[in-house]
């Protein structure tokens, strides 16, 4: 395998958003929570959520979205608002480095708007403290001028709901944490899902797709409606340049070879993750960051875009001691675990 196919592989199966991705990513947003497709426990949970408090009249509790990336927060908090009719302010933890930039939003809301903050398990400490008792009371206190003669002066901010995303729930602080009033829990997709995500984007799109070409694409997405929709549009390439433009299985198991995406919808650096874990460390366990290092990559990429989908996969189990390689990784990998794999100190782990 060359590097060029290699880094193309990668962007093609990477769960995050590629360069120049945005535009057609907002085109296929669901707008509505009936148009979002999948997710029903979530979906149960926030329909709840928002019909109690517009009964009520009040805006509904802060709601944390939880999960992998690719999965449909970033379009969930903005159902959220047009559900509600509100207005939607949006920012992100790593842009409210200064208390003064969170402060200066948070007193520019209307009565009802939406707050979504992005990754808000970047949010640095002082905007952090600021948010609690804006969540809490509505409230902020801005600190005017320096030194002894400092002094605080409380305002009020409008009721407002507070919609926070995060790839990592477990990063952010408990006392953050406690004051969502419901957290919503991603799930990656079902193949059958993920289906109806690229029968809805060809649709959209204007694209001519067969039932098998469209359940092949989901088979392989990685339980990822981001990877679903950037699927169909690399087989439709294929599909335009080396066939009639109609996507079928043939086109799609054609399309997918090309793009070095395979059954199980694995790119370079899971294989490179399972590799380094089986061939250097002999199926585990062996910490993340030792597991990064060998593979060249940040250790929150790994744990963060790699892992979830490797464990839900079968390949990887998370234990106290490490990551440890399933015999199915072995499998995958074309290797045959050692004879008493599974049965000695691994197979405690996996538990
Ligand atoms: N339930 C869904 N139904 C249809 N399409 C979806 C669904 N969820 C996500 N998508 C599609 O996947 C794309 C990515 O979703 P989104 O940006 O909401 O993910 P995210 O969880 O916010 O990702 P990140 O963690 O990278 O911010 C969207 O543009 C949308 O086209
Ligand atoms: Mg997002």
């Amino acid at each position: 395998m060359s590097g060029a196919a290699d880094s193309e592989a990668d962007e093609t199966l990477s769960a995050l958003p590629q360069q120049g991705e945005r535009e057609v990513e907002t085109t296929l947003r669901p707008r509505k929570l009936a148009e979002f497709v999948g997710q029903p426990r979530v979906r149960e949970q926030l329909e709840l959520v928002l019909e109690s408090a517009r009964r009520r009249g009040v805006p509904p509790d802060h709601v944390l979205l939880s999960g992998p990336p690719g999965l449909g927060k970033t379009s969930l908090a903005m159902i959220i608002a047009a559900e509600l009719d509100a207005a939607i302010r949006i920012t992100s933890g790593p842009a409210l480095e200064r208390a003064g930039d969170l402060a200066a939003m948070l007193s520019n809301l209307a009565e009802g708007d939406v707050l979504f903050i992005d990754e808000i398990h970047r949010i640095a400490r002082p905007a952090e403290e600021m948010l609690y008792l804006a969540m809490e009371d509505f409230r902020v206190d801005v600190v005017v001028g320096k030194g002894p003669g400092a002094t605080s002066i409380p305002l009020e901010i409008a009721p407002f709901t507070l919609v926070g995303a995060t790839t990592r729930s477990g990063a952010l602080t408990g006392p953050l944490r406690d004051r969502f009033g419901f957290t919503g829990q991603m799930e990656f997709y079902a193949d059958d899902e993920l289906d109806r995500v690229v029968r809805r984007a060809a649709m959209i799109l204007g694209i001519e797709i067969d039932a098998e070409g469209s359940a092949e694409i989901a088979g392989r997405s990685r339980g990822t409606p981001r990877i679903a929709n950037r699927l169909l549009r690399r087989v439709r390439d294929y599909a335009e340049v080396r066939a009639d433009g109609r996507i079928t299985r043939e086109v799609t198991r054609a399309a997918l070879e090309v793009y070095d995406v395979d059954e199980l919808g694995l790119d370079r650096l899971d294989r490179a993750v399972l590799g380094a874990l089986v061939r250097s460390f002999g199926g585990g366990p062996v910490g993340v960051s030792t597991l990064a290092v060998a593979v060249g990559e940040e250790p929150a990429t790994v744990e963060e875009v790699c892992e979830p989908y490797l464990v839900r996969a079968g390949m990887l189990a998370r234990t106290p001691r490490g990551r440890v390689a399933t015999a199915g990784a072995w499998e995958h990998l074309g290797l045959r675990p050692p004879p008493d794999y599974g049965r000695t100190e691994q197979s405690s782990l996996f538990d």
